[in-house]
């Protein structure tokens, strides 16, 4: 037997930022050719520790080592990019350059001046050899989010790195494409690559990764073998306590309140067609699909962020002029972006100003908003929603991932919407406080506001009282509640009861 070699070491890791102790004495110990989950609570520690095993971040404390060697100096940029690859939560291809450019972005003049045709044949090859189907001329932005992944994939690797995090690479995947991620992480697996997996859904750490380590409240809490930690031990681990499933509230909804959102006719080339949909108030509707399903595309046409080519959109009984946000909101609607980074919150303001911004106009008199009101506000929403912060005026550029989210939900539930549209709700946020976002939409239905929940995440769609699978641009079921997973599965992957 060949003794186990430790890929990946991270050694007594303190990392504080002014008052937030992000990371207290942390370590990891990665074992060479094994895929490794780093699973924890948002705001545990993941990403913090991501930055300072790629080398961008210095730990006030503690020490990297790769294969027992200790870590580059932080400087020497290209010798880190040798020991260790990242595929980072955010995109960081650039959408206005080729794929070509994209993967030779800061290499160009490895062999003195660039050569574009050249470019164009090693970009070729590269993707050749991961078995990435692009073409090197495609412009960035004409890829789906799975292709643009694979991209990314290749290019960390094509800097000769063994050892790749992939930092919740499955957020933004359907089913099918996750499961084509996981194939290529086998393969790369039997190439003997070293990878750490960050996810929140527990079951594809049982699924792809042979150990685990929990994170809680910037320390290292356990490491074991994932068939050594059942399901419910893990999610003790990480949340420190005995955690209960959700508990689904029991609701019917009134067949005779009044409607709250409406579509007819609605039609945007390439995305959907011919949708008819009605929302009453107290109810929640569910819009499930793949990623082509045109589900997202219909969501977004609903709040006014596409100017739909057939059709009309009713909020509240009030028309909708086509692409216009603000009227939406005027009218009633509140609203939870796919792509919060972009059109979620505003990074630089306080958390009190981002949860506040829809009702500014009650915080305050003439215009001016009353800053002790709405950090009170504020105060309350992070109690809600479980949000994880030193208070109200930090900003929320400052907030870990999962904790931002939980920022976007509560600006749309500010102004006690009427009708609610919220897309992904639950993305890259922990179990736990996957039960106060879930809980905050039924609470919401439960005060008369109706809900269309855009999800492919079954738990999600479990509070609806009935679910909408489009397929192909067009509702093809509405299911009500009582559906069993492979039933919904079924549907959303068009095979016919
Ligand atoms: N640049 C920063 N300035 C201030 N605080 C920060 C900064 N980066 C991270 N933090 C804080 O450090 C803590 C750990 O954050 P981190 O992003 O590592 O969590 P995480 O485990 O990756 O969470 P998630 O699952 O939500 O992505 C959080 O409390 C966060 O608010």
């Amino acid at each position: 037997m060949t003794p186990s070699v430790t890929a990946v070491e991270a050694l007594g890791i303190t990392k504080r930022f002014g008052p937030t102790i992000a990371l207290n004495g942390a370590g990891i110990a990665i074992t060479e050719g094994e895929t490794h989950a780093l699973v924890g609570r948002n705001g545990a520690g993941k990403s913090t520790l991501v930055s300072i095993l790629t080398g961008l971040q210095r730990p006030d404390e503690g020490e990297v080592r790769f294969a027992g060697e200790p870590a580059p100096p932080m400087a020497d940029r290209d010798a880190w990019r040798r020991r260790v690859a990242c595929v980072y939560q955010k995109s960081t291809i650039i959408p206005t350059l080729t794929v070509a450019e994209n993967l030779f972005l800061n290499r160009q003049t490895d062999r003195g001046a660039i050569s574009w045709r050249s470019l164009r044949g090693r970009a070729r090859d590269l993707l050749d050899q991961y078995g990435v189907d692009v073409d090197a001329g495609t412009m960035a932005s004409d890829l789906g989010v799975e292709q643009r992944q694979l991209l990314e994939i290749a290019r960390a690797l094509s800097f000769g790195a063994r050892f790749v995090i992939l930092d919740e690479p499955t957020a933004q995947l359907d089913g099918p494409a996750i499961q084509r991620l996981f194939d290529r992480m086998r393969a790369l697996r039997e190439q003997g690559v070293t990878m750490m997996f960050i996810s929140h859904h527990l079951e594809e750490v049982y699924e792809i990764c042979q150990s685990v380590s929990v994170f809680r409240d910037a320390r290292h809490i356990v490491t074991s073998a994932v068939g050594d930690l059942p399901h419910d031990r893990l999610v003790d681990a990480m949340t420190g306590e005995a955690t209960a499933a959700y508990a689904y509230r029991t609701r019917t909804a009134d067949p005779s309140a009044p409607v709250v959102l409406s579509a007819r006719g609605l039609g945007l080339a390439g995305r959907y067609e011919n949708v008819d949909l009605t929302v009453r108030a107290g109810e929640i509707v569910g819009l499930a699909g793949s990623g082509s399903s045109g589900k997202v595309g219909l969501a977004e046409t609903l709040v006014g962020l596409h100017r739909a080519d057939t059709g009309t959109v009713t909020v509240n009984g009030v028309d909708v002029r086509p692409g216009d946000v603000p009227s939406a909101l005027r009218a009633g609607l509140g609203f939870v972006p796919q792509d919060r980074h972009r059109q979620g919150f505003v990074p630089l303001l306080s958390i009190a100003e981002n949860a506040t911004i829809p009702i500014a106009h009650r915080l305050g008199r003439y215009g001016t908003v009353s800053p002790a009101r709405r950090r009170e506000r504020g105060a309350r929403m992070i109690e809600r929603l479980d949000i994880k912060t030193t208070g109200p005026d930090q900003p929320v550029a400052d907030l870990s991932g999962g904790n931002a989210q939980k920022v976007v939900l509560a600006r749309a539930l500010a102004d006690d919407p009427r009708a609610l549209v919220v897309i992904d709700p639950t993305a890259g946020v922990d179990v736990k406080a996957k039960h106060s976002l879930l809980g905050a939409v039924e609470d919401a239905a439960g005060r008369g506001a109706g809900a269309v929940l855009v999800s492919d995440e079954l738990d999600d769609l479990r509070i609806c009282d009935r679910v909408l699978v489009m397929f192909h641009g067009r509702i093809v079921r509405d299911v009500p509640r009582g559906w069993t997973d492979n039933e919904l599965v079924a549907a959303m992957e068009g095979i016919d009861p």
